[in-house]
């Protein structure tokens, strides 16, 4: 049977980026796909936006919400300092085993830690498992739909505290308009919109950085 969308984009990495580095991983992915097969990787541009918010912050403990092919956990991994730890949710099991194989290949799976299911059954669990108390960075890439329900229980579980930074990808497109609604009226988040475009397109897009107050 044919190989998957997510397969072929391993397959380009590990003929094309060198072992052990993030950088010529992130770049074989992001050439594969504006050259050879469109996939839903947050990309070059959001990703330079991601990578200074995730820079200025220097966060310790890191949460992500849909791993898809793990560029976005390569992208956040690799600026975190020693001790500083990525856990990334995914749900779809296919994506979950190519994501465990470029998180390899970059050299971060002492980093970067994979947990496959969905995020509403793990959130609350995850300090009783984890051992997590509180999260100093949340990247939200998962089911758009499922963007405000999982900050809500996110809030409820008590994972934020004052100044936690959320970044939610996509929020134009596909979009996220209650999520977006909901960070930008409530009194708990100081919330701002950083305009980019999809992926390897010239469509808009952009991302939507929350800071909880608490
Ligand atoms: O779809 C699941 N995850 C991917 C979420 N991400 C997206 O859907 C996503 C989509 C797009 C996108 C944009 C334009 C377009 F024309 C097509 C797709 C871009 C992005 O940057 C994303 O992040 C999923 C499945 C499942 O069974 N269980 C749990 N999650
Ligand atoms: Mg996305």
């Amino acid at each position: 049977t044919r190989t998957t969308r997510p397969q072929r984009l391993l397959k380009a990495v590990q003929d094309r980026a060198i072992r052990g580095n993030p950088k010529s991983v992130i770049s074989v992915i992001d050439h594969y796909c504006r050259n050879q097969e469109w996939a839903m990787n947050v990309g070059d541009e959001k990703g330079f936006i991601l990578d200074s918010v995730v820079s200025e912050l220097n966060p310790q403990t890191v949460l992500e919400l849909g791993t898809y092919c793990g560029y976005s956990a390569v992208r956040i991994g690799r600026l975190l300092h020693s001790g500083a730890r990525l856990l990334t949710l995914e749900f779809n099991p296919d994506y979950a085993a190519v994501a465990r194989e470029v998180i390899s290949w970059a050299g971060l799976e002492n980093t970067v830690q994979l947990v496959e299911g969905a995020s509403g059954d793990w959130i609350p669990r995850l300090r009783e498992h984890f051992g997590i108390h509180t999260f100093d960075f949340i990247f939200l890439d998962h089911w758009k739909e499922g963007y405000l329900a999982d900050i809500k229980l996110l809030e409820e579980c008590r994972l934020l505290r004052k100044g936690t930074v959320l970044l939610a990808d996509n929020v134009v497109c596909p979009g996220a308009p209650d999520y977006l609604e909901y960070v930008r009226k409530s009194p708990l988040y100081d919330s701002r919109y950083f305009k980019s475009h999809l992926e390897y397109t010239k469509a808009e897009d952009g991302l939507e950085k929350s800071v909880y107050l608490g």
